[in-house]
C-alpha cells in the first residue's frame, strides 16, 4: 500500500490523497457497475424539475437511515461483494464509516455541481473518504472566503482522497463535466449519525 499526499492541512481543513489506493480496479468498476441500484434522482432548480448529470447509488449497515432526494430512507445491509473495501477504507481512514453514496459519471458530460459535505447528520468536522475507479476525473475545490483560491486533484484508478478538518466548512467542491472521459465511479464513504427513531426534541418547558 502506498504513502500519501497531504494537499492541504491547515485552519482550513485536512485533504490528503493515496494513490492507486485500491488495486483491481476495473473489476470493482464493473462489479458496482453490475451489482448496485443506480438510480438518476431529479433536482428542483428554478422550479423546473431536471434530471441529475449523474446515476447514484447509496447504501450503508443495515438500519442506517440516510436522506435521497428528498426521502428517509434505510439502509439493507453492506452488499457482501463490497464489505471487503467498506472494511478496507474504514481501517485505512480510521472511521467506522456506516453509508455510501455512489456516483456514476457515465461520459464527461456527467459531472457534479459546487457543494460541501455539510449535511447535519454528518457531525461538524466529517471525514469523508472518496475512492475513484475508472476514468481520471478533475475534483476541484474553492475556497469560501476567497473563490480565486483553488485546488485541483485529478482522481482515478484507485485514488483514495481523504477530507477532514473544518475543511467542509471553508471550502465547495465539484467535479466539472470535461470534453471526452470513459466511465468513472466515485465512492463516498460516509458516517451518518442516528437519531432513534421517532425521536424529536422532547417538548421543554419555557425558561
Ligand atoms: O466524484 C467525486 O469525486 C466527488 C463526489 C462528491 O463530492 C460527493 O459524493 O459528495
Ligand atoms: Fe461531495
Amino acid at each position: 500500500m502506498s504513502g500519501y499526499d497531504t494537499l492541504l492541512n491547515d485552519e482550513t481543513g485536512k485533504l490528503l490523497v493515496y494513490r492507486n489506493w485500491c488495486p483491481d480496479t476495473q473489476w470493482w468498476l464493473q462489479t458496482l457497475v453490475d451489482g448496485l441500484d443506480w438510480r438518476q434522482s431529479r433536482v428542483r432548480v428554478f422550479g423546473r424539475e431536471h434530471p441529475i448529470p449523474r446515476l447514484e447509488a447509496w447504501f450503508g449497515a443495515a438500519g442506517v437511515r440516510y436522506r435521497y432526494s428528498g426521502q428517509t430512507l434505510e439502509a439493507k445491509g453492506w452488499p457482501a461483494v463490497v464489505k471487503p473495501l467498506v472494511d478496507a477504507v474504514c481501517e485505512q481512514a480510521g472511521e467506522p464509516f456506516n453509508a455510501v453514496l455512489a456516483n456514476w459519471y457515465r461520459t464527461g458530460d456527467d459531472k457534479m455541481g459546487w457543494h460541501a459535505d455539510n449535511e447535519p447528520e454528518l457531525g461538524d468536522n466529517p471525514v469523508v473518504a472518496s475512492l475513484s475507479l475508472g476514468a481520471r476525473r478533475d475534483f476541484r475545490l474553492r475556497r469560501n472566503e476567497d473563490r480565486q483560491q483553488t485546488i485541483t486533484v485529478a482522481l482515478g484508478e484507485g485514488d483514495l482522497l481523504i477530507m477532514g478538518g473544518p475543511l467542509q466548512h471553508h471550502w465547495q467542491h465539484s467535479v466539472p463535466k470535461r470534453a471526452k472521459a470513459e466511465d468513472r465511479i466515485n465512492l463516498t464513504f460516509r458516517t451518518i449519525r442516528q437519531e432513534p427513531v421517532g425521536a424529536q426534541a422532547p417538548a421543554r418547558p419555557t425558561r
